[in-house]
C-alpha cells in the first residue's frame, strides 16, 4: 500500500454496549487522508458513540482504531489524543465563566511557573489571527455566540496540532449566512489537508461540502460511497431501511376559531419592537427570520422566558405574569424550547417522568399520579413520535440528541396546550422523526390549539398558513402560504420588500 493510501483515520468492527442497548455492533469507518467525510444515520445509529469512540472518551467493548495507520493514543493519554483529533460537539466544550484567551490554553502544557496573563493573551490573539478567527481575546466566552465559540473550538483544535476534526452538527444551531461561512471554512480547511468528519441530519448539506458518505443504521454499518455515485433517495432509504418521502402537510385549512395567543405592542431591549402577533386556534404562525431578527426573544418572551420591557401577552384570555414560564403554562401554553439542554428536560428523569411532566397535575388528584395512567400516556407517545428508547424508565440522559428532542415535543403537547410555541423543534432530528414532529405539531393544532413555530428550516415552515419575517426586531412582511424558498429567503435577508 503507498503511504498515501493510508487512510487518515480508521475504525474496525468496533462494538459498544450500554447496558442492554448495542450502540455500535461490529460497525467500522474509513476515512481518507485530506476528505470531508459525513455520517449519517437516524437518530440512535450510533454516530454520537462513534465519536466519542474516535475521541478516545469512551473504550470499544471490540474492535480498534487506526490513525494514520497506527493503534490509538492509549485512553489515558489525553495529550495524545489531543494532538491527534478535535471535536466540535453539538454541546460546546468552552467554558462560559472564563475568556476566550483562558479556553484556548485550557488544558495546554504551559511549562512550570506562575501563568503570565498577558503574555497569554496576546498569543491568543495571534492564534485566533492565524486561523482567521475575529473575536477578542479578552472576551468572556460565555458572552460568544454560537458561531463564535465554534470557530473558537476549531482553532483550539488545530493549534494543540490536530489534523482531524470531527464536526458533530455543527450546523443544527446555525443561520442560514453562519452556516455559509462555516462551509467556507470547512473548504479552506480541507485545502491546507485538515481531514474531517461531518455529522449532519441535513442531507444537503452532505452533498454539499463532503466527498463520501458512510450510513449508520441500528448499530450497524450499512454503506460507504462517494457522494457523487449516490442519489439522494439511495441515501435516505440506507438510512431508513425504507423508501423515502418527503413530508406532507396533511391539515386542511385553518379554522379560524378564537384568539388563543397574542401579543400587543410587544418589545425587549435591542431584540425586537412594537410587535403585535395574533395566533387563533386551529392555526399555525411561522416567525423566520435570521440569527438576529429577534424571532427566538420574541417566542421566548411568548413562553415567559423574559419579561418585555413594554407591551402585554395574552393566553387564552389571560395574561400570565410577564417573565413567568410556570404561568404561562398554567395559562394552557406548551412550549419546546431553543436550548433542551437548559430548559428542554430533566437528564436525571425518565423518559416516562418528562414525558408526563405536565400531565402529572391532570392524570391523578391531589398531586398523585396514578402509575399506570401515566406509563400509558408515556407508552403512547413512545409510539406515536417514535422514540428509540429501552423503554419509559430509561433516563433521558442515555437517549440519541435526536431523541431527547422527542421527548422535549411530547412533554410540549402531553397536556393539550391551547396555545404551543415551538422553537427550532427538528433541530438535531433525523428525516422520519423530522415527519412525526411535524405531523405532531399539526395534529395538535387540529385538536384545536394555535401555534407559533419559530425555524430556521424553511421545510418546516412550509406546514404554516402564514409565516410573519422578522427582520432587525420587527415584523417585515406576513406571507400566506404557497411561497417559493427565494422568496422567503429574499425577504429574511431584508431584501424582499414590503
Ligand atoms: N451513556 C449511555 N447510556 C446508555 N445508552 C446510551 C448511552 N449513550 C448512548 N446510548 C444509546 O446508544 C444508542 C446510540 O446512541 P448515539 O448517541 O450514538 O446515536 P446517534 O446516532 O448519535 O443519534 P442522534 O442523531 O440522535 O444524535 C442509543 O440507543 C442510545 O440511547
Amino acid at each position: 500500500m503507498s503511504p498515501s493510501a493510508v487512510p487518515a483515520v480508521e475504525a474496525r468492527s468496533v462494538t459498544k454496549r450500554f447496558g442492554p442497548t448495542t450502540a455500535l455492533d461490529d460497525a467500522g469507518i474509513v476515512i481518507a487522508e485530506g476528505e470531508t467525510h459525513a455520517l449519517v444515520g437516524r437518530n440512535g445509529a450510533g454516530k454520537s458513540t462513534l465519536v466519542s469512540i474516535l475521541t478516545g472518551l469512551q473504550r470499544p467493548d471490540g474492535g480498534e482504531v487506526l490513525f494514520g495507520g497506527r493503534p490509538a493514543p492509549s485512553v489515558a493519554d489525553r495529550d495524545g489524543w489531543r494532538r491527534t483529533v478535535a471535536c466540535v460537539y453539538q454541546k460546546s466544550t468552552i467554558i462560559p465563566a472564563l475568556t476566550v484567551a483562558e479556553n484556548l490554553f485550557l488544558n495546554r502544557q504551559a511549562g512550570s511557573g506562575p501563568i503570565n496573563w498577558r503574555s497569554l493573551r496576546s498569543r491568543a490573539r495571534e492564534l485566533l489571527d492565524q486561523y482567521g478567527v475575529d473575536v477578542d481575546a479578552g472576551r468572556l466566552a460565555g458572552d460568544l455566540n454560537v458561531e463564535q465559540r465554534q470557530l473558537l473550538e476549531i482553532a483550539r483544535a488545530l493549534s494543540f496540532g490536530a489534523r482531524f476534526i470531527i464536526l458533530d452538527e455543527p450546523t443544527a444551531q446555525l443561520d442560514g449566512p453562519a452556516i455559509e461561512r462555516l462551509f467556507t471554512r470547512m473548504r479552506a480547511l480541507r485545502e491546507q489537508g485538515v481531514t474531517m468528519m461531518f455529522i449532519s441530519h441535513h442531507l444537503e448539506e452532505v452533498y454539499r461540502v463532503c466527498q463520501s458518505v458512510t450510513v449508520f443504521r441500528d448499530a450497524r454499518h450499512v454503506l460507504t460511497r462517494p457522494v457523487d455515485d449516490l442519489p439522494h433517495d439511495e441515501l435516505v432509504a440506507a438510512m431508513t431501511g425504507e423508501d423515502a418521502s418527503a413530508y406532507l402537510s396533511g391539515r386542511t385549512a385553518p379554522a379560524g376559531g378564537n384568539v388563543v395567543l397574542s401579543a400587543e405592542k410587544l418589545t425587549l431591549g435591542e431584540r425586537y419592537r412594537d410587535v403585535d402577533l395574533t395566533v387563533r386556534a386551529g392555526e399555525i404562525v411561522g416567525l423566520a427570520g435570521s440569527g438576529s431578527s429577534g424571532k427566538v426573544g420574541l417566542a421566548e418572551t411568548l413562553v415567559g422566558l423574559h419579561a418585555a420591557d413594554s407591551g402585554t401577552v395574552t393566553v387564552n384570555g389571560v395574561r400570565p405574569r410577564p417573565g413567568d414560564v410556570a404561568a404561562a403554562l398554567r395559562a394552557g401554553l406548551g412550549f419546546v424550547p431553543q436550548d433542551r439542554h437548559k430548559e428542554g428536560f430533566v437528564p436525571l428523569l425518565s423518559v416516562e417522568e418528562n414525558a408526563t411532566l405536565p400531565i402529572a397535575r391532570r392524570l391523578g388528584r391531589f398531586g398523585a399520579v396514578s402509575p399506570r395512567l401515566r406509563r400509558a400516556a408515556a407508552e403512547r407517545m413512545i409510539t406515536q413520535l417514535d422514540i428509540k428508547t429501552t423503554g419509559p424508565s430509561q433516563p433521558v440522559k442515555d437517549l440519541s440528541g435526536g431523541n431527547a428532542q422527542k421527548v422535549v415535543m411530547a412533554r410540549a403537547l402531553a397536556d393539550d396546550p391551547t396555545a404551543l410555541v415551538v422553537i427550532n423543534p427538528t433541530a438535531g432530528v433525523d428525516v422520519r422523526a423530522k415527519q412525526a414532529l411535524l405531523g405532531a405539531v399539526e395534529a395538535a393544532t387540529e385538536r384545536g390549539a394555535g401555534t407559533v413555530l419559530v425555524s430556521d428550516e424553511l421545510d418546516d415552515l412550509r406546514i404554516c398558513d402564514r409565516v410573519l419575517v422578522m427582520f432587525h426586531g420587527r415584523v417585515v412582511k406576513e406571507v400566506p402560504r404557497g411561497w417559493t424558498d427565494a422568496d422567503l429567503v429574499a425577504v429574511m435577508e431584508g431584501v424582499g420588500g414590503q
